[in-house]
């Protein structure tokens, strides 16, 4: 479903973000990413949801070759990839119905249908009761499941999250990861970044292991 071939970044600035970075995430696949902070983790993700290009190598998705799409192909593309922030990037003046509406508005669905798919969303993480509610009104756990709502809404095969959890306590950081593997169950692909070992010991994926932007370690291949 993800296949990085030889990926290398470079920040001019900075050097390389991501070196020589090469695995392969079948579809339906759930994997961990993880490494210190710098490893390079948002980029990778980054370069997967076509926020940014690869300097170096072949990144293709769903058997697309990122490489050959245009500028105007970017948004269909997006369509197919959910993303998932840390810091939510929910539109604060818009409630929360408007903020899951988003992809679906986007890629012109009508009105009645769009209804049912954000109210299904909204259903699947639990906050059906509070669709009229503003962002700034809600707990960060619930704010953070409007941004999963919103990633899925629109049946992405691949779902990507960058430290989903990090301000979360341990319990809702279960109850996020609950909601993950929901829908790793119905065939989505996830690729989850983050610092949270604990979690990543008791859940037993695939987890691939990011150190000064090279891939040091992939379990899956152990
Ligand atoms: N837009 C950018 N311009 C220049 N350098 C960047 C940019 N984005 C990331 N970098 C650099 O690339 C390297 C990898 O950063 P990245 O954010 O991918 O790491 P990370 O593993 O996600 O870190 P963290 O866990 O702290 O979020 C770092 O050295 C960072 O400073």
């Amino acid at each position: 479903m993800i296949r990085f071939e030889h990926v290398t970044k470079r920040y001019a600035e900075r050097g390389d973000a991501l070196r020589d970075v090469s695995f392969t995430l079948e579809p339906g696949e759930m994997a961990f990413l993880t490494g210190h902070s710098g490893a390079g983790k948002s980029t990778l993700l980054r370069l997967i949801g076509l926020l940014e290009r690869p300097t170096r190598g072949r990144l293709s998705v769903a058997g697309q070759d990122l490489g050959a799409l245009g500028r105007r192909q970017i948004p269909l593309h997006r369509r197919r990839v959910g993303m998932i922030f840390q810091d939510h990037r929910l539109l604060p003046d818009r409630n929360v119905f408007d903020n899951v509406s988003l992809p679906l508005l986007a890629a012109g669905m009508h009105p009645r249908e769009l209804g049912k798919r954000v109210r299904a969303a909204l259903d699947q993480v639990g906050l059906l009761r509070l669709e009229h509610a503003l962002p700034t009104s809600l707990s960060s756990g619930e704010q953070q499941r409007v941004g999963i709502a919103r990633a899925v809404v629109a049946r992405p095969p691949v779902i990507l999250a960058d430290e989903p959890t990090g301000n979360l306590d341990p319990a809702l950081s279960r109850e996020i990861f609950h909601l993950f593997e929901r829908f790793h169950q119905v065939g989505v692909s996830l690729l989850i970044a983050t610092h949270d070992l604990e979690l990543i010991a008791t859940q037993g994926h695939r987890t691939l292991r990011l150190h000064q932007g090279r891939l040091v370690a992939d379990s899956g291949n152990w």
